[in-house]
């Protein structure tokens, strides 16, 4: 059964919101409280494990089982000139993540995680989003279920990531649409297309938002708009998790971007996400303002494929090492504060 088999089921899944555990919060700030330490001494570490136990619902929580989830997909307004790349990267890129080749083949076995790749519908692009919803209805509920079917339960963590030429370009229709503000200010180099590259990502974002106007301005509606399969992929695994109670760990411009129609009408759906770095795409860090995200890590990194979000999984594991097992006051026989 696909999670979302009609839009009711999306809207459902927006609208009751499930909460972090209380009394698991409870118990991690006070065990945060008792360790030897000076207290708030670890920064951002102890918020990092108290927001853990919160979505799972265990004072000391784990990351026995956690996955990568990268969502691939292609575009049709690629004719328009807007990646440095062409299309076809999109599935060669699919078939070097099989192949163990990528940086996030790399940086998910680093951090310790099970990578999961959905290709969706590659050799059908979806609609050029300048003449047309860029998918029918049908169509972007398929890829929300797909992107839910990938986060399976039992899961500690999840790291979401894309692969979609172009998808810089849809990235910035959907936060425009969003959020407001100017096209010039959402488009950026992506793959490092040059200055006409940039000014033809402008047009094209401004005549897709000129095209779409009209339209009725909900989650949904924009995201089958002006997303891509990938794009809603992410945000239906978004979604599940959050109803599982998974906490997320977001990565750059793009993926981020997937929550946007979401969190303009729903701001709490970030609420067991993590930014896990700030991209170079200059979009990103207005994007975060908008999300509420305070970003774990700033690296100039500008890729994609969920690889910033993996290289963050290893400071969220730094801090369940120190709150699951740093000895507390007593058990150590040292003095606490005066
Ligand atoms: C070899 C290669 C590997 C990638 N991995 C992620 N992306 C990233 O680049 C694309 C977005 O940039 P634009 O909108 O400029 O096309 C996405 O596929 C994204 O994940 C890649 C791009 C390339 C070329
Ligand atoms: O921030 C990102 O995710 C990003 C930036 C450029 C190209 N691909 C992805």
């Amino acid at each position: 059964m696909s999670r979302f088999a009609c839009l009711a089921a999306f809207d459902a899944a927006l609208e009751r919101l499930p909460m972090a555990d209380a009394a698991a919060i409870a118990a991690a700030r006070a065990r945060q409280a008792s360790l030897t330490k000076p207290a708030r001494s670890l920064g951002r570490l102890e918020d990092i494990a108290v927001f853990l136990a919160g979505w799972q619902g265990n004072p000391q929580p784990v990351i026995e089982q956690g996955r990568a989830a990268i969502f691939a997909g292609n575009h049709g307004f690629v004719v328009h000139g807007v990646s440095a790349f062409p299309a076809s990267v999109t599935a060669a890129m699919v078939g070097n993540f099989t192949a163990g080749g990528a940086a996030i083949n790399a940086l998910a076995g680093a951090a310790g995680l099970d990578l999961r790749v959905v290709a969706l519908d590659l050799d059908r692009p979806t609609a050029d989003f300048t003449i047309a919803p860029a998918m029918d209805e049908a169509e972007c509920l398929a890829a929300l279920s797909a992107g839910a079917a990938a986060v399976e339960p039992g899961l500690h963590l999840l790291v979401v990531g894309e692969m979609g030429i172009g998808n810089s370009t849809a990235a910035a229709a959907l936060c425009a649409r969003s959020y407001g503000g100017t096209p010039a200010q959402w488009v950026g180099p992506g793959t490092g297309v040059d200055a006409d590259g940039v000014a033809r990502k402008v047009a094209v974002v401004e005549r897709a938002l000129a095209f779409h106007a009209d339209a009725p301005n909900t989650p949904f509606e924009t995201l089958r708009r002006l997303g891509g399969r990938e794009i809603a992929a992410i945000a239906g695994a978004v979604l599940e998790a959050r109803r599982q109670r998974i906490p997320v760990v977001l990565d750059g411009f793009i993926s981020c971007a997937a929550l946007a129609p979401l969190a303009a009408a729903v701001p709490a759906i970030t609420d067991h996400c993590l930014a896990g770095h700030c991209s170079a795409e200059p979009g990103h860090i207005r994007l975060l303002k908008h999300l509420g995200l305070d970003p774990l890590l700033s690296l100039g990194m500008r890729l994609g494929e969920g690889s910033g979000a993996a290289v963050a999984v290893s400071v969220i594991r730094a801090a369940l090492a120190t709150h699951n097992g740093m000895a507390t006051f007593a058990e150590a026989g040292v003095a606490g504060s005066l």
